[in-house]
């Protein structure tokens, strides 16, 4: 009776996982769905499709698990942040693709504002800076370029949320308009400390609040899911951003604990407790999660936007590979990149830089240089931006990591973790159960439904792989060096 639902709506595939009470995946079912690029520098998904796949996957997990609805104590939502949706309110039906979170189009209004002076003000109250990224500019740019949505908006018959509202939506039949504070916290209009929708950024970016989901905890029941869908009313009872649901389903409860993903991109959050801690060194602050009435926990976080992005593009644009997993055989052919350095800056950069004009750039290159030096490069990036982003926490937090743990698909990579490990100059240490992010979701329901609390889950916590440092001090140093002055030369490129 009490197994957990997870969905998880990420940026390249939609999955389902079933999980038994004590945290142990039994079944899952994955579907990829397109990715479209109408122009440089724009993703989109199709609502509809990411929907249907996130539905669909669902059915199938609980099929192969053998279990009829009515055995799962609660759903789970976790998804990709920042990517937004507009639909109509009455049927369903978007009124635009979805803008990706990695979509750039809004480069030019995020400099607008910044030279209205504005970003402090963005800065100060959601913890974000003025990216692209994030979804207000989406959000206004929908607004403002297609035509007839902002009368519509303001008349109340659209609905804007992030991915986990239009699953909700969907998944209520029409029921509920509902986030959580976490996916707010990723929006630029939710001010961080009142948790609410901020009249002052509304304003700035000229938001109808008519358009705007209703904000709950991430751990609460939200309501039950349109009976027919699943063959039973299954109660909604966690809902979370996928990189904060990877820091619940790792485990990090305490101040100072630390996770880093590996997926399309890479999200490094340190858990800072029940106060926002401001960032010094272009990180962000984020709201981690709020379980039932409890006081809400905040992070420190480190968005890069291309992780293991970089090897699939190794896989689809160059062809140097036929699947993701070969890449660690081919990069293992070389010792070192022969002084290689590849920065992936294929949509900007992310933190600490924020230049959404820096582009990907392949430094350093001989007649000796060899596709393994190019695959050996890229893994080394995904670990000099991780490293970029530790060395920002600690300077932030002033707390000195004595381990990082790790999940998400390019951490099953031994070579990327030992160079990680090497890199930092810490252990890096991967749990049992790899689908964190899941996980995550599964945990956030059964707290929603009181069935499982924080302690209990912190004692299932188990650690699979470990990677000890081996690489000494200098060599390290030099390694580094050698980034930055790569990252110097991909820098302001597009602009
Ligand atoms: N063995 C591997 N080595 C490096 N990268 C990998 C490996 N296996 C998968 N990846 C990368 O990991 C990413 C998929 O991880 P996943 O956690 O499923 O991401 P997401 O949730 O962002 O879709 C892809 O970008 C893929 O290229
Ligand atoms: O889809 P993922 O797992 O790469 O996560 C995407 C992030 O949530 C974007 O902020």
């Amino acid at each position: 009776m009490s197994y957990l639902l997870a969905l998880d709506q990420g940026t390249t595939s939609s999955r389902a996982i079933v999980f038994t009470p004590a945290g142990q995946p039994l079944a899952q079912a994955q579907q990829e769905f397109t990715q479209y690029f109408p122009q440089p520098g724009w993703v989109e998904h199709d609502p509809l499709e990411i929907w249907q796949s996130q539905l669909q996957t669902a059915r199938e997990a609980l099929a192969r698990a053998g279990l009829e609805a009515a055995q799962v104590a609660a759903l789970g939502i976790i998804n990709q942040r920042e990517t937004v949706v507009l639909w109509e309110r009455s049927s369903g039906k978007p009124v635009h693709p979805a803008i990706v979170w990695q979509d750039r189009r809004t480069a030019a209004l995020c400099e607008q504002l910044k030279a209205e002076g504005l970003e402090p003000t963005f800065r100060q109250k959601t913890g974000l800076v003025l990216d692209p990224y994030f979804s207000g500019t989406k959000l206004a740019w929908l607004l403002n370029q297609v035509s007839g949505l902002r009368g519509r908006a303001e008349r109340g018959e659209l609905c804007f949320g992030t991915v986990d509202s239009w699953l909700i939506y969907n998944l209520t039949g029409g029921q509920l308009h509902a986030t959580d504070v976490s996916n707010a916290s990723r929006t630029l209009l939710f001010n961080l400390r009142d948790r609410a929708w901020d009249d002052e950024l509304l304003s700035i970016l000229d938001i109808p609040r008519a358009v705007l989901p209703e904000v709950k905890p991430s751990a609460t029941v939200y309501g039950t899911t349109a009976p027919e869908l699943l063959g039973a009313a299954l109660p909604i009872a966690g809902v979370a951003g996928d990189q904060q649901a990877a820091l619940f389903g790792q485990a990090c409860f305490a101040p100072g604990m630390t996770k880093n993903t590996y997926g399309t991109g890479c999200f490094m959050l340190m858990n800072t407790g029940p106060q926002p801690v401001e960032s010094k060194q272009g990180l962000l602050t984020t709201l981690a999660w709020q379980l039932g009435n409890h006081p809400p926990e905040y992070a420190l976080e480190g968005s890069v936007f291309i992780a293991g992005a970089v090897v699939q593009w190794l896989r689809d644009g160059l062809g140097l590979i036929q699947q993701s997993a070969e890449v660690e055989t081919l990069a293992a052919q070389v010792q070192d990149t022969g002084g290689v350095y590849l920065v992936p800056a294929f949509v900007g950069l992310g933190a600490p830089y924020w230049d959404p004009y820096a582009r990907g750039t392949l430094v350093g290159l001989t007649r000796g240089t060899t596709s393994a030096h190019i695959a050996r490069a890229a893994l080394e990036a995904i670990a000099y931006q991780s490293r970029d982003l530790l060395g920002a926490m600690e300077a932030d937090s002033g707390l000195r990591l004595s381990e990082l743990r790790v999940d998400g698909g390019a951490s099953l990579n031994g070579l990327l973790m030992q160079f990680q490990a090497d890199l930092l100059g810490r252990p890096v240490v991967r749990p049992q159960v790899a689908e964190t992010t899941a996980l995550g979701a599964a945990y956030l329901a059964g707290v929603g439904v009181g069935i499982t609390d924080p302690p209990g889950i912190a004692e299932r916590w188990a650690a699979g792989g470990r990677f000890e440092p081996r690489m000494l001090e200098p060599e390290r140093e030099q390694l580094y060096r050698g980034w930055k002055r790569a990252v110097e030369r991909s820098r302001a490129w597009a602009e």
